[in-house]
C-alpha cells in the first residue's frame, strides 16, 4: 500500500509571539526571528528530501508568509495555494491582544485555571462581544458568517477544521491525488491534526505543545491511518521550541 506523506507546522514566530501577547484572529505578521524559521523550516523540508505538490494555509499573513517562505526557499512559488479560513488560529476571544502573564494574573496566578484555558480540551475564553473587529473582509465570501468563531476551545476548532481537513487535505489532495501536501497553520490547528491522526485522548492533549516554525511530517496509508508516529524534521530545535511555548505567561 503506499505511504502518502503529509507536513504539518506552525507558522514562525510572530511579532506577538515574541512579545507573548495572545494572537488568535488578530493578523499579527512575523518577527525577523519568524522569517528566519520560516526560511529554516523550508530547509528541513528540502534537506530530507520532500517535495510537496500542494500548499494550504490559513487566511492570517504570518502562515501565508511562512508558507510562501517555505516555497521560495523550495523555489517552488508558483504552487498552487489553498487560503483556507478553518486554517486559522484558533479565536482567543477577549483574551486576543493581552499579555498571556497578564491574563495569568487576572485569573488570580493560578496555574491550573490558566494551563485550562491555554491548553484543556474543553477550556474557552470569554467570547467576544458586539463587532468583531478581526472580521474583515477577507471573510467576505464565508456566506453564512455566523459560523465565524467569537472565542473557542480545542474542541470548537476541531468541529470547524476538522471536516475541511478529512474532505479536502486527506481523502482529496493526499489519497486521491496522491500529492504530498504542506499544511502551513496555527499552534491548535496543529494540535488538532496530531489528535485526530495519533488519536489522542481529550484527557492528554492538553499536554501537547507545538513550536513555532519546525516541520512535522506524518505518513498515511490508504485509510487515512498512520503507518507510524508523526515526527518533527528537527527533534532538538523542536524539544527546545516545546518547552518554551509550555512555560509561556507563567513569567512576566
Ligand atoms: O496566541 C495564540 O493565539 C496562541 C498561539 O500563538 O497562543 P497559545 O500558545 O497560548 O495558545
Amino acid at each position: 500500500m503506499p505511504t502518502h506523506k503529509l507536513i504539518v507546522l506552525r507558522h514562525g514566530e510572530s511579532r506577538w509571539n515574541h512579545e507573548n501577547k495572545f494572537c488568535g484572529w488578530i493578523d499579527i505578521p512575523l518577527s525577523e526571528k519568524g522569517k528566519d524559521e520560516a526560511t529554516r523550516a523550508g530547509a528541513l523540508i528540502k534537506d530530507a528530501g520532500l517535495d510537496p505538490d500542494v500548499v494550504y494555509t490559513s487566511r492570517l499573513t504570518r502562515s501565508i508568509d511562512t508558507g510562501l517562505r517555505i516555497l521560495d526557499h523550495l523555489n517552488k512559488a508558483w504552487l498552487d495555494h489553498h487560503k483556507v479560513w478553518q486554517l486559522n488560529e484558533r479565536h482567543y476571544g477577549q483574551y486576543q491582544g493581552r499579555n498571556k502573564h497578564d491574563v495569568f494574573v487576572l485569573l488570580g496566578e493560578d496555574k491550573q485555571k490558566f494551563h485550562y484555558i491555554r491548553r484543556d480540551y474543553h477550556g474557552t475564553p470569554p467570547a467576544v462581544e458586539g463587532p468583531d473587529p478581526c472580521i474583515d473582509a477577507r471573510y467576505n465570501d464565508v456566506v453564512n458568517q455566523a459560523v465565524l468563531p467569537r472565542g473557542e476551545s480545542l474542541e470548537m476548532v476541531m468541529k470547524r477544521v476538522m471536516p475541511f481537513f478529512i474532505q479536502e487535505v486527506l481523502n482529496h489532495q493526499l489519497i486521491q491525488m496522491d500529492r504530498t501536501v504542506l499544511v502551513v497553520t496555527h499552534g491548535s490547528v496543529v494540535r488538532s491534526v496530531i489528535k485526530h491522526l495519533s488519536h489522542v485522548s481529550d484527557d492528554d492533549i492538553s499536554s501537547i505543545n507545538v513550536p513555532t516554525g519546525v516541520p512535522l511530517v506524518f505518513e498515511l496509508d490508504d485509510h487515512g491511518e498512520l503507518v507510524k508516529d508523526y515526527y518533527y524534521l528537527d527533534q532538538e530545535l523542536a524539544a527546545k521550541g516545546i518547552e518554551k511555548v509550555r512555560n509561556e505567561g507563567l513569567q512576566k
